[in-house]
């Protein structure tokens, strides 16, 4: 492909992620995989570039644009090298004319701005990821998979994590293959050891997905215990499976929930888990420096049902808990109506349930809970609080 043939083609990309952001379809990663699994004759310099091209158009604009071209057309008004490549020759996209300024440059979508917890550094939340691995402690310590990264630096405050540059490629190497080590930002590892797992417990994690943190709390109880993961998405709980058979915790059970009767496949749980973490469906709006086209994807309407359905989530959560167990609430999301605000609203609705304080090095005191944040922990940005059940 020529140079201006791959911007053309990232106009193209950007066309089709703006409106699946724009109607609830696929993630940028899984359009732009399937765009080049049908142009086989794009080889990987030109996969490279043109997803360079892209993600870079991606994180530079909040509000999602009204098309490809012009969050190209924006791009390229900062880059003169990108503008001379829109000249208008065979599969290069038309030149740009005077009056044609391209989408506006932003961070945070306006109408979301005051809705960040207020300490948050919203300028930061786009900043480059780098890549967290978690020691798997069913395996290996840190000690002995840290000379298997030579690359790799301790994580303060988190003794079995170990942190790669951005782009490090885990997933290659034989230290993952044997399940040594997962991959996992040391926010998620946190969260996982706020929990206080110990071996012997039942534990469930509410919203386990492909089980993330179920393999941490699986890791801390040492193979011991009950720990169920529960979601209602299939697809994303048979992600888990062969992730635990990789890591040796088999012991994992998984529970497919019905979406609205979810207390129905737990009824023989109530009142039995020493810890239930509820790692709640939010806007994601956390993670923007690994999805950044997820602020194309929120909107107003979108916030609300994800609140009311923190809530209500929370609200079967909290009678699995046993007298004197724990109860986890944490949200990849930095607004404060996901976070202290849900967590506040929550101890107004129930009796019986104090927040404990989780002093440690990491976060911030927020509200009855803590929150991370890329510009402060240099982890993805989370609000979690641990709710004791004591009466
Ligand atoms: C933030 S993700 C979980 C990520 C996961 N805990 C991890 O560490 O990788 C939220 C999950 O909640 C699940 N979910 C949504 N509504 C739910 C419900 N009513 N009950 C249980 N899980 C639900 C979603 O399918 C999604 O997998």
């Amino acid at each position: 492909m020529t140079p201006a043939a791959r911007v053309q083609a990232a106009i193209e990309l950007l066309d089709a992620i703006i409106a699946s952001a724009r109607d609830g379809g696929p993630a940028a990663d899984t359009l732009i995989a399937r765009y080049f699994k049908e142009r086989r004759y794009a080889g990987s310099r030109d996969r490279r570039a043109v997803r360079d091209h892209v993600y870079d158009a991606v994180r530079r604009v909040a509000e999602r644009p009204d098309n490809g071209r012009a969050a190209m057309v924006g791009l390229a008004r900062e880059r003169p090298e990108l503008a001379a490549l829109f000249d208008g020759s065979a599969h290069a996209p038309a030149p740009i004319s005077s009056d044609e300024q391209g989408a506006e440059a932003g961070v945070v979508p306006g109408w979301l701005k005051p809705l960040f917890a207020p300490p948050v550094e919203q300028e930061k939340l786009l900043g480059r990821a780098p890549v967290d691995l978690r020691a798997n402690r069913l395996k290996a310590t840190a000690a002995e998979v840290a000379p298997l990264f030579p690359d790799a630096e301790p994580v303060e405050g988190l003794p079995d994590a170990l942190r790669l540059p951005e782009g490090w490629p885990v997933e290659q190497s034989e230290a993952w293959k044997q399940g040594l080590v997962e991959v996992q930002d040391a926010g998620s590892q946190l969260i996982s050891a706020v929990c206080g797992v110990a071996p012997g417990m039942t534990v469930i994690d509410l919203c386990a997905g492909a089980g993330g943190k179920t393999l941490a709390l699986a890791a801390a109880m040492q193979g011991q215990g009950r720990l169920i993961a529960a979601d209602t998405i299939r697809s994303r709980l048979a992600r888990l499976n062969p992730r635990a058979e990789r890591a040796g915790a088999t012991f994992i059970e998984t529970l497919l929930l019905d979406q609205g009767h979810e207390e129905r496949a737990m009824e023989s749980l109530g009142g039995r888990a020493d810890v239930v973490l509820v790692d709640a469906p939010c806007s994601g709006t956390g993670t923007w420096r690994r999805n950044p086209e997820a602020r194309w994807r929120l909107t107003p309407a979108r916030l609300d049902r994800l609140v009311g359905e923190q809530a209500r989530i929370l609200d079967f959560a909290a009678p699995l808990v046993a007298p004197g167990g724990v109860l986890v609430y944490a949200t990849c999301a930095l607004t404060d109506r996901e976070g202290a605000g849900q967590v506040q609203a929550f101890l107004d609705r129930h009796d019986g349930w104090v927040a404990e304080d989780v002093a440690m090095g990491a976060g911030r005191a927020h509200g009855q809970g803590r929150l991370l944040t890329p510009g402060h922990d240099a982890t993805d940005g989370f609000y979690f609080a641990r709710l004791r059940a004591v009466a």
